[in-house]
């Protein structure tokens, strides 16, 4: 093991060492990829032992809030629910004029001037409301059902409400019909659309007048366009103006996009605008259903798919066009504090040489990395749709794959990438809870 160290440098050593699994780790290591294990093994190493202090009740109105002050932390029991708030924590989050600020949402309280040993002077509580004096005479008030939200104990339970699909749910699923003119005049409408693209990752608009310029409208109207070195809205036959297979009549398997982007394009667009010919069907299946399969089979090649970074890259020069683009990051990214998945980086074209990974690792990657393209190539995962003229098809290019059968004859696709902040804006607005 020792010598390929020196090529990974010792940053890197730490993770890897994990991957290879010495028995010290090997506790942490399962208990890490299944994250309220990690905290509930972290917490209860980290917690002091509770002092014989009695537990404080609120006002003789309200046995629903009771507490017990800790040393860097205050145990609060409110409903059925039992939160530990840090006191730097609480002073940090505090609601008062002088410490935050409402009309803009933002935090005026410097939070470098809290002594970090800093505990309540005095603690009361009333039905909703709980008040913390703090040393200097500040007093915070919290409204508990505001920390019942956000403290970690409420916000670890949070996780985006998806429906993992293969093609005999997604046949079951009760998609939405939304036209261009509805979602164009009706805020009700979009919401429908968004709340069906939120679940599936998919999601149809149709009626759509055959036109860059109105699928440029549809697309403005769910989000902003993400421009790239494809230009703003793209709209493309198989000319091979680009050099990449794309551009081409051949047929592409399921893949991601820009993949080689340090933050792959969150939302992809299609309307295929005429298409005389044969083949051209557009493959999709929910990457997140296979890997979360992975996830449960065989819980190390999850692991080692979400830890081993990944390079991407795009590499052009045709005609006046020249790109080199490097994106490098785990296949599957998942978020530290819950596990749950967000972003899948998989594209086998475009993946380039694997030079930052040592040979043990790199075979562990290879046999993770088979154990989910065999979900991912399942036929029972797989839905197939012929794109025609009218139909724009949203793709959540975080989540779902695409591809393509071979065609023949003219074919001429139009769309563009979105900003995934922006649809989620949208979706924020419309009152989706996201
Ligand atoms: C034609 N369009 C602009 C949509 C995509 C072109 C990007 C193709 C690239 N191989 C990738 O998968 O990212
Ligand atoms: O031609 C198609 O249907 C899709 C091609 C593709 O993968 C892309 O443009 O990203
Ligand atoms: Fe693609």
């Amino acid at each position: 093991m020792g010598r390929s160290w020196s090529l990974v440098g010792r940053a890197a050593m730490s993770w890897y060492r994990f991957l290879h699994i010495d028995s010290s780790v090997k506790h942490l290591l399962r208990a890490d990829f299944q994250g309220r294990e990690l905290w509930k093994c972290w917490m209860s190493n980290h917690l002091p032992a509770v002092t014989a202090r009695r537990w404080k009740h609120g006002a003789p109105d309200s046995l629903n809030c009771s507490w017990l002050m800790h040393d860097q932390h205050l145990e609060l029991k409110y409903s059925d629910m039992v939160m530990r708030l840090n006191y730097v924590w609480l002073r940090d989050h505090c609601r008062s004029a002088s410490c935050y600020n409402p009309k803009t949402n933002q935090r005026s309280l410097d939070t470098a001037q809290v002594d970090l040993a800093i505990k309540p002077a005095k603690i009361r509580s009333d039905n909703d409301t709980i008040y913390i004096t703090w040393p200097d005479n500040h007093m915070t008030k919290y409204d508990l059902s505001w920390l019942a939200k956000y403290s970690f104990e409420g916000q670890k339970q949070t996780v985006q409400r998806r429906i993992l699909w293969n093609a005999s749910v997604y046949k079951e699923a009760q998609m939405p019909y939304v036209t261009y003119n509805s979602v164009m005049e009706s805020d009700e409408e979009l919401k429908k659309f968004l709340e069906a693209f939120l679940l599936y990752g998919i999601a149809f608009i149709d009626e759509v007048p055959v036109s860059v310029e109105a699928t440029e409208a549809v697309a403005l109207r769910v989000g902003l366009i993400r421009e790239s070195i494809f230009g703003r809205m793209w709209d493309f036959t198989s000319d091979f103006s680009r050099g990449d297979t794309a551009y081409t009549k051949v047929a592409l398997d399921r893949h991601i996009d820009t993949t080689y982007f340090q933050e792959p394009c969150g939302v992809q667009l299609f309307h295929c605008l005429r298409h005389d010919g044969t083949g051209g069907r557009t493959l999709l299946l929910d990457g997140f259903h296979a890997a979360e399969n992975v996830r449960q089979e065989n819980p190390h090649n999850f692991e080692v798919l979400t830890k081993v970074p990944i390079k991407h890259e795009y590499i052009e020069n045709v005609g006046g066009c020249h790109n080199h683009m490097i994106g490098i990051g785990p296949i599957l990214n998942v978020y530290p504090w819950n596990n749950e998945l967000y972003l899948m980086r998989y594209n086998n074209y475009d993946r380039t040489v694997i030079s930052t990974v040592p040979h043990d690792v790199v075979h562990q990657w290879y046999v993770a990395h088979r154990a989910l393209t065999t979900e991912l190539r399942k036929p029972e995962n797989e839905i197939w749709v012929k794109l025609k003229p009218g139909k724009v098809l949203f793709v959540d290019n975080w989540r779902v794959l695409h591809g393509r059968d071979a065609f023949t004859g003219y074919r001429r696709l139009c769309g563009c990438y979105l900003m995934r902040d922006d649809v989620l804006n949208t979706a924020r607005f419309l009152g989706i809870k996201i």
